[in-house]
């Protein structure tokens, strides 16, 4: 099928001339092959393309690319995305190049010829480019921002689009340095449309988005957090006889299906994934204690079907475009709900039935809350500020433990967590709670009378006398001080993506 472009305007009116809602729909049949705007997309694409900041706030799945991916074929010039993951971009900048969109990434993992190419590309009278996916360390290089100015002196530089903006917030869940860096695009690049999106933002995170970015009256568009198309449901595991049978049986239920088992240890990655094998299941463990060519050779088998579910760390699944993974379990606890929302979300991103399977164990509750409270003295005694901010961690977790430890609708329990307020009738039973009230009921009322759920502390302090504790969680202490690394090293080397996912979300103990 012959692509869609608008014809280029001349460079004078490039910046007034935007195109009606006929001529982007046109775009997004003949490059995308939908006949639809889903969501706000449309929204998003009219106010950045008439020069208007926007603040975009849509699910996972929801379809966020497309607020940035349709405006830079709208309009001649280039389209910078800033990205967190090299992966994320190689995934993004593969899928356009392979409907015949001019599209490239920067990064130091091409080869240097590839690079100049895209600076060649950028510094010739008619860039052919269209869209530049660049992570947020390189936009803090003097040499790109040099090169990004002169983009935008010609005229050249139609938007910035800020991809996971929710990087940018302290208070976020993801936080990651280096995205505050982007507080400068404004002063350099005034009049540049800012376009901001995330999957996941509590209200306080999108305010401080906003600011950081020094959004102008930004169009703020908000979808619900609602995945209806997902099954929640918590699993006991002091309850089970067998928590790799119950896992088991709970993925083979769901036919060969794609799917996710996240764990917070490597060696427990390792670990399922050996007794989910001799369940008969395949699958594989991923984590960054393998070496590349493992890691790389398990995810194209799951990518291509050879195997149906791998067993991972948290850092596994930002920036793999997987549509139909069916079930995402969580094995042990997530850090907070924002993380779990994230994680789960990964399901079902083609909109079709998939599940999001929790499995609580106290022994799992206890240990994330010793290493939380631990990292939150040993913290508090180095400076106020990180001390408030462990203290903020063991909240969000407590919220977490909340949600696995009650019994009211879980989806609810999510969207009030995101500053939703909603019937329980909106899940529709389906969520355990919902589904089976009483036996969730009865299964918390077990839980209680076999570990003392409200004793939490007590329980704790018995499980992990400190000086034990204390080496096991040596690692975890030793890799807090490998967070001086240079950014620029973080960003721009393989695995260490996956390494910062693990130092950010303060869970990989091995
Ligand atoms: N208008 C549309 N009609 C149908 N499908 C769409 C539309 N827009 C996007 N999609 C599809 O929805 C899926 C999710 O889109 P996308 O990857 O942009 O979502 P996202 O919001 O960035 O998700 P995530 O937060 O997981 O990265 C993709 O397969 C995409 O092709």
């Amino acid at each position: 099928m012959k692509k869609f472009l608008i014809p280029i305007p001349k460079e004078s009116d490039n910046k007034k001339k935007s195109c009606g809602k006929e001529d982007l729909m046109k775009i997004l049949k003949q490059n995308f092959g939908f006949s639809e705007f889903r969501g706000k997309q449309f929204e998003a694409i009219e106010a950045v393309l008439s020069g208007k900041d926007c603040f975009c706030l849509m699910p996972t799945g929801g379809g966020k690319s497309m607020c940035y991916q349709i405006p830079a074929l709208a309009k001649q010039g280039i389209v910078l995305v800033v990205c967190p993951l090299i992966a994320l971009m190689e995934n993004q900048v593969m899928a356009l190049k392979e409907k015949g969109i001019a599209a490239e990434f920067l990064s130091s993992t091409q080869k240097s010829r590839v690079r100049e190419k895209v600076h060649e590309d950028l510094s010739s009278g008619k860039p052919s480019l269209r869209l530049l996916y660049v992570t947020p360390e390189l936009i803090a290089t003097p040499g790109f921002m040099s090169k990004l100015t002169k983009l935008y002196t010609r005229g050249l530089l139609n938007l910035i689009a800020i991809d996971e903006a929710h990087c940018i917030s302290s208070w976020g869940h993801d936080f990651r340095p280096s995205y505050r860096n982007l507080s400068s695009l404004r002063n350099r690049l005034p009049d540049v449309p800012i376009l901001a999106l995330t999957a996941t933002a509590v209200p306080k995170v999108q305010k401080d988005v906003m600011e950081s970015l020094c959004l102008q009256h930004p169009l703020i568009l908000r979808s619900s957090f609602n995945r209806p198309n997902i099954y929640y449901e918590v699993r006991f595991k002091d309850l089970l006889d067998d928590v790799y049978t119950d896992l088991s049986n709970q993925l083979k239920s769901g036919g060969d299906t794609c799917s996710i088992v996240y764990c917070l240890e490597r060696t427990t990655c390792d670990n399922v994934s050996f007794h989910l094998k001799k369940n008969g299941i395949s699958c594989a463990a991923y984590h960054a204690g393998l070496n590349n060519k493992l890691r790389s050779s398990v995810l194209n088998d799951w990518l291509c079907s050879r195997i149906q579910v791998v067993v991972a760390t948290v850092a596994f699944g930002m920036g793999i475009d997987r549509k139909d993974v069916r079930t995402v379990c969580h094995f042990n606890m997530p850090k907070s709900m924002e993380a779990f929302y994230q994680e789960s979300g990964r399901a079902g991103r083609d909109q079709l039935p998939s599940k999001s399977l929790l499995y609580y164990g106290i022994d799992d509750r206890n240990k994330m809350a010793f290493i939380l409270s631990n990292a939150g003295n040993k913290k508090l005694q180095s400076s106020v500020s990180q001390g408030d901010s462990s203290k903020k961690s063991l909240e969000d977790f407590n919220q977490m433990v909340e949600y696995c430890e009650g019994s009211c609708c879980r989806r609810k329990k999510i969207l009030e967590f995101f500053g939703e307020k909603v019937p329980t009738s909106l899940c529709r039973k389906s969520c355990d709670a919902c589904k089976h009230p009483n036996l969730v009921a009865k299964y918390l009322e077990e839980l209680k009378c076999e570990n003392g759920v409200q004793g939490r502390n007590r329980i704790f302090m018995s499980s992990y006398p400190d000086t034990a504790a204390e080496d096991h969680f040596t690692e975890f202490w030793n890799r807090d001080d490998e967070a001086s690394v240079s950014e620029e090293d973080i960003s721009d080397s393989d695995g260490t993506s996956d390494f910062t996912q693990d130092l950010i979300l303060l869970c990989t103990v091995d």
